[in-house]
């Protein structure tokens, strides 16, 4: 199923930063929904297009092969797009909403927020109405994929409840506080990296199990 098919009690999982096939295989036997692959040369969790695209061929039909960008250009784009059968963008960058919809091309994409104190939730849903979901990240240093998480009591009440469906929550997720992110805010979907590394981009395989497991717990006590 989609990562971004909502279902009431059924919040899907999101793992970023594959680079290995057995990382991948153990993702999928875990019940991931979505595995991201990071184009940001400058990450230790980056990938070549080529090297997705070996790791997205052993998908099963229904795990989404998500593209993390950051204000690529249009050669590196559509390089990317050439190689790798991404299934769903996932801007990471400073993208404008008409260069994610020209990006995307009629493809789903979804826009990372880099949450801090005082950000205008509004204003953002509002200005990337287009996207299939908001990704709702900490703000960091870089860009992204700190392992740090934000402060959830920022977010608006009125904007989670209008928003849930279309909100997929990460920033310094964990076994530990997943399950806590859940009942507070039913988002679409998580999504975790650092959470389930025992070094920066070193993934393990205990740690994704976990995580999964604490997201079903999590959703077997929702009573919405
Ligand atoms: O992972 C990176 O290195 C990265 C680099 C640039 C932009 C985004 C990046 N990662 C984002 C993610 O991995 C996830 O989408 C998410 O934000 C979770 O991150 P984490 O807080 O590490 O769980």
């Amino acid at each position: 199923m989609s990562l971004l098919s909502y279902a009431p009690r059924h919040t899907r999982v999101k793992i970023c930063g594959l680079k290995l096939p057995q990382d991948v295989d153990a993702a999928v036997m875990a019940g991931v929904d979505a595995l991201g692959f990071v184009f940001y040369p400058p990450s230790s969790r980056a990938v070549t297009p080529n090297i997705a695209a070996s790791l997205i061929n052993r998908l099963p039909v229904g795990v989404d092969a998500v593209g993390l960008v950051v204000n690529p250009s249009d050669a590196e784009f559509a390089a990317i797009r050439a190689a790798a059968p991404i299934t769903l963008w996932q801007f990471h960058g400073d993208e404008t909403p008409e260069r994610c919809e020209t990006l995307a091309d009629g493809q789903p994409w979804m826009k990372a927020a880099r949450v801090g104190a005082q950000f205008a939730f509004e204003e953002f849903s509002l200005q990337y109405g287009l996207a299939n979901a908001f990704l709702l990240d900490a703000l960091v240093e870089g860009y992204g994929g700190g392992g740090v998480p934000f402060d959830w009591q920022g977010i608006p009440q009125a904007w989670i409840s209008a928003n849930a469906p279309r909100v997929v929550l990460s920033g310094g997720l964990n076994s530990h506080n997943v399950g806590e992110a859940i009942a507070r805010l039913h988002p679409c979907a998580v999504d975790v990296s650092s959470g389930v590394e025992i070094s920066k981009g070193i993934k393990d395989h205990a740690l994704m199990k976990q995580f999964i497991q604490s997201v079903r717990d999590a959703d077997s006590k929702q009573s919405i």
